[in-house]
């Protein structure tokens, strides 16, 4: 009786990546748009972190062109301390990226839990994300949204950096537009005169001292009294700085912190910076010979048993959700979308690693990008068809999430990010 209803659909696992060929497993975060859980290939059996993002909200928040241009900027990475993208696809309701996962729970939730972290095992994620940091930046991508929120934990305690949402390809012209998370955000960029690819250093700089110490190096109630901090205010240590962190140790989170980004740590250019950081005497102890392949024992292990994730959100899924993530054949009639959900539509379009190369989507200059997205200029170095679905509209000045950062001196509350895209270029 009634067995009718529940008859499952076959899984085509040589047509395109759906929903289908996923089991839905339990719901560890949420984001702005939509939440994460893990899942399992229903033919691999490989667990995976499923990210999913409701169109309707994406496109009320106008945040479109950031959702495809995280799409696209996460196929051309593939990289061991970055959480990278395997899947990617949609449905009538939601964008899906299937994501490395990440067990060991975000630098956040570790900060709140444990107050400050060992220095050893600080110096340990800067080393691997540094290594992220310096692929990101030659191959032309700026992430611009570094802090602990955003820094995952696999289950043996490897660093892996995240979100991409208002991350960039850069070219050697400055950025203007402030984005990012304001507590992280580096002078230059505060001080409106123009950055580039400097500024995730500084970032990495704000979460090394915070991690180690408890606190940020630079604080403020009002927005205008962190600006001015960052802009301003000498360096200072804690009075027990010593005692939590060696000279070496300091000296980088220095030079990490410099105002000028010409001299500021990792910054050099041709990826000078980044081999004058390796040898640093702060990281004799590291093998970077043998880190990428993750072949050393993380001085950290996330404790298995226990969740290292919120449970409120499994909690939520299973008591508050009215409309329970579920697989669904597609139906939509797409003669009816607004141009925002056709923009979408087209342009988050469908990747399998185990099918399809990695490639790029940009032309080695962004403001050749943006000249092509309005119709100004032809011939594209990208390796992609230059139709109009596939140029991105980074034009239009997007803002989300525009809450006031309240630093109370203390805390190491979760932080939302700011501006996205607010006129990335002037
Ligand atoms: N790959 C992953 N593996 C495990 N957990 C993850 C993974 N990605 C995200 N999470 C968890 O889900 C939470 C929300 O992540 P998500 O990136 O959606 O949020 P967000 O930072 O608000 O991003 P956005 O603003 O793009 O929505 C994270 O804080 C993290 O705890």
């Amino acid at each position: 009786m009634g067995g009718v209803c529940c008859r499952p659909t076959p899984v085509d696992f040589d047509g395109e990546v759906t929903l289908f060929h996923f089991v839905l497993l339990r719901c560890v975060g949420k984001g702005a748009f939509g939440k994460v859980r893990v899942v399992q290939h229903k033919q691999t059996r490989e667990l995976y972190a499923l990210k999913y993002i409701n169109k309707a909200k994406c496109v009320k928040m106008k945040a479109v062109p950031n959702v495809v241009q995280e799409r696209r900027l996460l196929e051309e990475i593939d990289h061991p301390f970055v959480v990278n993208m395997r899947y990617a696809f949609q449905d009538d309701e939601n964008c899906f990226f299937v994501l490395d996962l990440m067990l060991g729970g975000d630098l956040r939730f570790h900060l709140e839990r444990l107050g400050s972290l060992d220095e050893e095992v600080v110096k340990f994620y800067v080393a691997q994300l540094s290594s992220a940091v310096q692929f990101l930046h030659e191959n032309n991508i700026m992430h611009r949204d570094l802090k602990p929120d955003n820094i995952l934990l696999d289950e043996r305690g490897n660093a892996h950096l995240t979100d991409f949402n208002i991350g960039l390809k850069f070219s050697e012209r400055k950025l203007m537009g402030v984005a990012g998370s304001m507590a992280y955000m580096a002078p230059e960029i505060l001080a409106k005169r123009g950055y580039s690819y400097q500024i995730d250093w500084w970032s990495l700089g704000v979460c090394a001292y915070e991690l180690i110490f408890g606190r940020r190096p630079f604080r403020g109630r009002t927005n205008n009294d962190l600006t001015y901090s960052i802009t301003k205010d000498p360096l200072k240590w804690p009075e027990d700085a010593e005692s939590k962190c060696s000279r070496p140790g300091m000296q980088v989170l220095k030079g990490l912190l410099d105002r000028d980004p010409s001299r500021r740590f990792g910054c050099k250019p041709h990826g000078e910076g980044y081999q004058e950081l390796r040898r640093h005497p702060w990281f004799k102890t590291i093998d970077w010979d043998t880190l990428e392949s993750k072949e050393q024992t993380p001085p950290f292990v996330p404790d298995a048993k226990k969740a290292n994730f919120d449970a409120s959100h499994e909690l939520e899924e299973l008591l508050l959700e009215d409309n329970p993530l579920k697989a669904k054949t597609r139906k939509a009639n797409q003669e009816n979308f607004s141009p925002e959900m056709r923009q979408m539509e087209e342009q988050f379009t469908c990747y399998d690693f185990k099918k399809m190369q990695r490639r790029s989507y940009f032309p080695h200059n962004q403001q050749q990008l943006i000249s092509t997205a309005t119709g100004t200029s032809s011939g594209m170095a990208s390796s992609r068809p230059s139709t109009p679905a596939n140029d991105l509209r980074m034009e239009n000045g997007v803002i989300i999430n525009g809450n006031s950062i309240h630093d109370a001196d203390m805390e190491v509350p979760r932080t939302e990010r700011m501006m996205i895209n607010e006129k990335d270029y002037q």
